[in-house]
């Protein structure tokens, strides 16, 4: 069921126009990220759900509530949502327990308990109460923030990027107790960022955003695997994008004749591979020579770098002037410079439609 529903919500500042016209449905008890680009419009939109900016025009509407309707707006104290900046906004002059208990009533035998039960939920020590924002790391800082926005047992909670200043283990590890937490807690969630990985891992809805418009909105794994456009496929990872021609739910391309998996198109048109449907193989391996597309995958490593537990590898096709192509490989075979090698290609082709 919508519990947040945005219809046609513009805004412009001055000339320059942040938000055209954007629609979205946000399910009751979901996660939903907002991804794009810096400049496309993510900041503006939550902060007009959040009414800390008014629409031009459009409507917002959460629980059955409605919002805002263009200017006319409900304030956004009284609109039961949390937010969580990016650099959490701590007040660096109270202790832990005075940011947590920020907006609860003050002088209530229960505001020590409800800060006791805050801290518990975003699992941290009631230790650290005593301490100021700068005696906390920055993960604690982020959980701190969430739990004061918590503590007005929120309808729904925007996350603006509120992981983005942690590095990178510990920002895997915030976002999957935030996450956790929050689905727990049954709290519709918003998360803005400017992270593909981090979208498509902790929302269940993503909406990506280009130039103050909704350029697809989906699953992560549908929007991941069948991007509506080039732009978008690339936006979310790696991507191979390669001119074909296409029939009977076959692509006829660069790398031979390829699967792909929407076949009510035909004609010439787009295909998507991406790295990890490229294998590569060497061309004395048995499977390599009786592969019926031997002589298009035909290939020669032009770099190879080693990554941990993977290597990237850029190869060039021998008989096409397509651009060199990128595949991730196992990190205990990196290949030679020069070596000539046989791609394989895994699954289906993405056609774009
Ligand atoms: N208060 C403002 N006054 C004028 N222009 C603004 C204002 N706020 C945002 N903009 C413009 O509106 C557009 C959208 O900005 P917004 O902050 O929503 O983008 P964003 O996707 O959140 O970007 P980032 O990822 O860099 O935070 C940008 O062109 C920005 O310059």
């Amino acid at each position: 069921m919508t519990f947040l529903d945005l219809s046609a919500v513009r805004k412009s500042y001055g000339p320059v126009v942040a938000l055209d016209t954007v629609s979205l449905a946000v399910p009751e008890g979901s996660r939903t990220a907002i991804v794009g680009a810096s400049g496309s419009g993510k900041t503006t939109l939550l902060r007009i759900i959040a009414g800390f900016d008014l629409p031009d025009a459009g409507k917002v509407v959460l629980g059955g509530q409605l919002l805002a309707d263009g200017p006319q707006a409900v304030p956004a104290h009284q609109r039961g949502i949390g937010y969580v900046a990016q650099d959490g906004a701590l007040f660096p002059h109270l202790r832990i327990a005075d940011n947590v208990g920020f907006g609860l009533p003050r002088d209530t035998p229960q505001r020590q308990a409800r800060i006791a039960e805050l801290m518990d939920m975003v699992a941290l020590d009631t230790a650290m109460l005593q301490r100021y924002p700068h005696e906390l790391s920055g993960g604690q800082q982020q959980r701190v923030a969430l739990a004061r926005a918590l503590a007005q047992r929120p309808r729904l909670m925007l996350l603006d990027e509120p992981f983005s200043a942690l590095d990178t283990g510990l920002r895997a590890a915030t976002r999957k107790a935030v996450a956790q937490l929050l689905q727990s807690a049954g709290i519709t969630t918003i998360l803005v960022t400017h992270d593909q990985a981090e979208a498509l891992s902790f929302a269940d809805q993503v909406a990506v955003m280009r130039n103050g418009q909704l350029a697809q909105v989906g699953k992560p794994l549908d929007l991941y695997q069948r991007p509506a456009d080039p732009v978008t496929a690339r936006f979310l990872g790696e991507a191979m994008v390669l001119s074909a021609q296409i029939s009977n739910g076959w692509a006829e391309c660069s790398l031979g004749r390829i699967p792909v998996g929407n076949t009510q198109y035909s004609g010439s048109g787009q295909i998507m591979l991406r790295p990890e449907q490229l294998r590569l193989e060497d061309l004395s391996h048995p499977q390599a020579l009786q592969n019926p597309n031997a002589a298009s995958r035909a290939a020669v490593v032009l770099e190879a770098d080693f990554c941990g537990p993977t290597c990237e590898v850029v190869v060039r096709l021998l008989h096409s002037d397509e651009m060199p192509l990128r595949v991730h490989g196992p990190a205990n075979h990196v290949p030679a410079i020069g070596a000539q090698v046989q791609i394989q290609v895994i699954g289906q082709a993405h056609v774009f439609p």
